[in-house]
């Protein structure tokens, strides 16, 4: 993995989300911390170019986020805050199957891709349930699923544990464990990022700690007061 910030900078009208950044991402399994409202979901999102750089650049394994956004978004896959909002269709097999219309498979390829992402998350059981009846957990393995069964180098998780009881909590956190792909991962659940291989700390726009998870959670943890 390759990404690159130069002077990357975010405003929403007159705010200033993000401060002109320059950074070069290449560990398998970054954190990214900080309060409310600090920048980190504007920063996950102009990687895989759903939010547009106000000024500078992002390059993801050589691709600008702008110029080559269709490239970007495949080597990039975003899970949202609310896997509510990822899955669309009523049913859970059609909606993984959804993320493969754009490849040019037979019904029987889309179909193996299917039962393997499934079977990969511990939730064959669940290709014909109705979406909308899950539970939590078995909506966040789900959002997994569906973003996964594209195959992204990347993987951006947006708070993956927010919502969930701690039993689901442990199945994510167990999920990711057991991934090989490229996470970065937001969170306000320190415990998460604490074997990580890189944490990012932003306050007010600005990325103020980067480095190993022991010191960048506790800058944090002086900078909440806690
Ligand atoms: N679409 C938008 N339009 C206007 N302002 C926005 C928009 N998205 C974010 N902001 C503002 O930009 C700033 C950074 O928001 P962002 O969502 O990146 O923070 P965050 O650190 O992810 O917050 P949280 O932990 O609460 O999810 C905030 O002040 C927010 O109100």
């Amino acid at each position: 993995m390759d990404i690159h910030f130069e002077q990357a900078s975010v405003r929403y009208d007159a705010r200033t989300a993000l401060e002109p950044l320059t950074l070069r991402l290449s560990e398998r399994r970054i954190g990214v911390i900080g309060l409310n409202g600090s920048g980190k979901t504007t920063f996950a999102r102009l990687i895989n170019g759903l939010v547009k750089p106000s000024s500078g650049r992002v390059c993801v394994n050589g691709f600008d986020t702008v110029k080559n956004a269709e490239t970007v978004r495949a080597e990039a896959g975003f899970i949202f805050q609310n896997p509510q909002n990822q899955i669309i269709l009523p049913i859970l097999k059609e909606d993984i199957a959804l993320g493969l219309k754009r490849k040019k498979l037979s019904n029987a390829q889309i179909e193996a891709a299917v039962a393997a992402v499934l079977a990969r998350f511990g939730i064959p059981h669940l290709a014909d349930r109705r979406t909308h009846e899950l539970s939590g957990g078995e909506l966040q393995l789900s959002a997994f699923a569906s973003v996964l069964v594209t195959e992204p180098k990347i993987l951006i998780l947006d708070e993956p544990t927010n919502q969930l009881d701690l039993k689901n909590r442990n199945l994510v956190e167990r999920t990711m464990a057991g991934m090989d792909e490229n996470l970065i991962v937001i969170t306000h659940d320190l415990a998460l990022i604490e074997g990580f291989d890189r944490v990012l700390l932003f306050s007010k726009g600005l990325l103020i700690g980067d480095g190993n998870p022991g010191d960048v959670i506790a800058q944090y943890k002086t900078l909440a007061g806690a």
